[in-house]
């Protein structure tokens, strides 16, 4: 019982790490409501901010992308169980942003600054609206699973935890990739741009690019034909327009 108590405990934590630092992540970028964002630190050479920063986007990368791979899964189930795996991937991915957030060396020239007035607030909207976007789609394939929290109750229950289906609700008949749309919008669509948020931009998007190939092709590998089938009629990121000769509705898909 207790060991199941603490697996509970555990996903619990680390769910709220994960929410704790997400928040932060719209406030850091936003430049609202937190005591360090993008444009605030230490300041220094542009050299020593570049490296800096490069190396905790780096650390991200790595970390989001090896610690999701099926063989790296098979690998450290054999020493971390495997009710607590989604938890400790989580955990460590928000230790990571937390690292970012944190050690993020600023550099706030300025790149664009739309003036107060009805437009700076479409804008802001439209980066709410990414954000949105993003906890959208998150519930969309399953937001708990997504974050671990299922395994562990299904663990403290003493109940069997069956993965998600491969699922095709409206955000990801539209494009392959909602979420990461979110990000994209959230990361780019922003009133003022300052020379370290749009590196950030830059190179987060460039990581959005080659981490959704790793994601497919090991869904292609799971799925097989009836994914690829889907990758053929679903675009990546942008939705097709209505009307058009592309457009064609996305057949079901086998669970995983
Ligand atoms: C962080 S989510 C991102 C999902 C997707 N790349 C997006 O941007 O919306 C990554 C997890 O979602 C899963 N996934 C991707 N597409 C899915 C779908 N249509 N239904 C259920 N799970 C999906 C992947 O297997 C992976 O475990």
């Amino acid at each position: 019982m207790l060991r199941r108590v603490l697996v509970a405990g555990y996903g619990a934590v680390a769910y709220v790490f994960f929410l704790v630092t997400f928040l932060y992540t719209i406030g850091f970028l936003a430049r609202v409501a937190v005591p360090k964002d993008v444009d605030d630190g230490p300041t220094g050479p542009v050299w020593l901010a570049l490296l800096v920063d490069t190396a905790l986007l780096t650390l991200f990368a790595v970390q989001h992308s090896v610690m999701a791979r099926p063989w790296f899964k098979r690998w450290w189930t054999r020493w971390v169980a495997p009710s607590i795996e989604r938890s400790t991937y989580v955990l460590a991915a928000s230790l990571a942003v937390a690292a970012l957030l944190w050690l993020w060396r600023p550099l706030p020239a300025t790149v664009w600054s739309v003036p107060d007035g009805w437009l700076r607030w479409v804008v802001w909207a439209g980066q709410l609206l990414g954000w949105g976007l993003v906890l959208l789609s998150t519930f969309q394939i399953g937001h708990f699973d997504l974050f671990g929290l299922r395994q562990v109750f299904a663990r403290f229950r003493s109940r069997q935890y069956a993965e998600p289906r491969f699922a095709q609700p409206l955000l990801y008949r539209l494009v392959r990739h909602p979420l990461m749309v979110g990000f994209l919008i959230a990361f780019w669509v922003t009133p003022d741009m300052s020379v370290g948020r749009l590196y950030f931009a830059v190179v987060a998007s460039a990581y959005i690019v080659v981490a959704v190939r790793f994601e497919e092709h090991d869904l292609a590998r799971q799925l097989g034909d009836d994914y690829r089938r889907y990758q053929r009629e679903v675009p990546r990121f942008v939705p097709r327009v209505p009307g058009t000769a592309g457009r064609r509705r996305a057949v079901p898909v086998e669970p995983r």
